[in-house]
C-alpha cells in the first residue's frame, strides 16, 4: 500500500498541495480529478519521490519512501509523467528498455529476456510498428503511449499516470481503459489523474476531487461524478452541463433527424 499522510507541498514559498491524506491500495484505480493547476501533478511527483514534501509522510508498503534508493523505488513504483523530453535520440525500443532496466542502475546491459519483455508489451499496447522509430520524432499521442509501455516494462506494482488519456485519439482512450482496468484485475494498485470524468466513471473504483491543494470529495464513481459535485469542482453553475453540453447537441440532432 501506498500511504501518505498530512502530505502538505511547496514550490518555494508557496503551498500547492495542503494537507492531503491517500492510501492506494493494491487492486484498485484510483481516480484524481481537478481543475488545471490544483495540484494533482505535484501531488503525483511526491508519491513517487521527484518532489520532497515539506511536511507529511509518504510510506510505501510500510518503509519510508524518502529512505528508498532510487532502484528500490523504482522496483515498487513506475510513474507516467504528462510531458517527457529526452536529450539524446533515443529509439522507440530503448525508451521502453529504460522501464526494464530502471531497477538495475545505469549501466546494466539488457538481455534477451529484457528484449523479449520489451517487445511484448510494445505488441500488447500495438506500437510494435514503432519498435525503431526515434522517440523524438513520434507525434505527442504516440509518445504517451510509449512512456506507458516505459512504465508496464518496469513491472511496478504501483502506478501514478498524470493525465495518461491527454494526447490519445478516442480509440487509444478506449484501449488505455481497458489495460488500467487489466492491470487493476491483475492486483496493480494504479493511479490516474484525468480531465475526463466519464473516464474515471468507466474504470476507477475510487474518486478523488481535488481543489486548490485539498481533497473536497472521495468515494466510489457513482458518489464523486455527478452534476452538482463536478459543477462543485470546476466552478460551473449547476445547470452548466445541460446548457452547454446537452442542450445545443440534442436540438442539432432532433432538427436534423
Ligand atoms: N516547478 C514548479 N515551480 C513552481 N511552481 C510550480 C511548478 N510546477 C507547478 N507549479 C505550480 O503548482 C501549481 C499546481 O501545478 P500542478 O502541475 O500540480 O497542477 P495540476 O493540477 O496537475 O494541473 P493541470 O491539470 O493543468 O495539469 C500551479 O499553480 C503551478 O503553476
Amino acid at each position: 500500500m501506498i500511504d501518505a499522510q498530512q502530505l502538505h507541498i511547496r514550490y518555494g514559498h508557496e503551498e500547492i498541495v495542503k494537507g492531503v491524506q491517500l492510501r492506494l491500495a493494491p487492486g484498485e484505480t484510483l481516480a484524481l480529478l481537478g481543475p488545471n493547476g490544483c495540484g494533482k501533478t505535484t501531488l503525483l511527483k511526491a508519491l513517487c519521490a521527484i518532489h520532497a514534501p515539506h511536511a507529511g509522510s509518504v510510506q510505501v508498503d510500510g518503509q519510508d519512501l524518502f529512505t528508498l534508493s532510487a532502484p528500490e523505488r523504482a522496483r515498487r513504483i513506475a510513474y507516467v509523467p504528462q510531458q517527457h523530453r529526452l536529450v539524446f535520440a533515443y529509439s522507440v525500443i530503448d525508451v521502453v528498455m529504460m522501464g526494464r532496466l530502471a531497477s538495475r542502475g545505469l549501466i546494466a546491459r539488457p538481455a534477451a529476456d529484457d528484449f523479449a519483455a520489451v517487445h511484448a508489451i510494445l505488441h500488447r499496447l500495438g506500437l510494435q510498428g514503432l519498435a525503431t522509430r526515434s522517440y523524438a520524432a513520434l507525434s505527442g499521442g504516440q509518445r504517451q503511449q510509449v512512456l506507458i509501455a516505459r512504465a508496464l516494462a518496469q513491472d511496478a506494482p504501483y502506478l501514478l499516470l498524470d493525465e495518461p488519456a491527454s494526447s490519445l485519439d478516442f480509440g487509444n482512450q478506449l484501449r488505455l481503459l481497458e489495460l488500467l482496468a487489466q492491470l487493476r484485475d491483475d492486483g496493480r494498485a494504479v493511479l490516474f489523474t484525468t480531465h475526463h470524468p466519464d473516464h474515471a466513471f468507466v474504470v476507477a473504483s475510487r474518486v478523488i476531487l481535488m481543489q486548490a491543494g485539498r481533497f473536497i470529495a472521495q468515494g466510489s464513481p457513482a458518489q464523486c461524478i455527478d452534476r452538482d459535485q463536478l459543477a462543485r469542482l470546476y466552478g460551473l453553475a449547476p445547470d452548466h452541463l445541460e446548457r452547454t453540453l446537452l442542450a445545443p447537441h440534442w436540438s442539432t440532432h432532433r432538427a436534423m433527424g
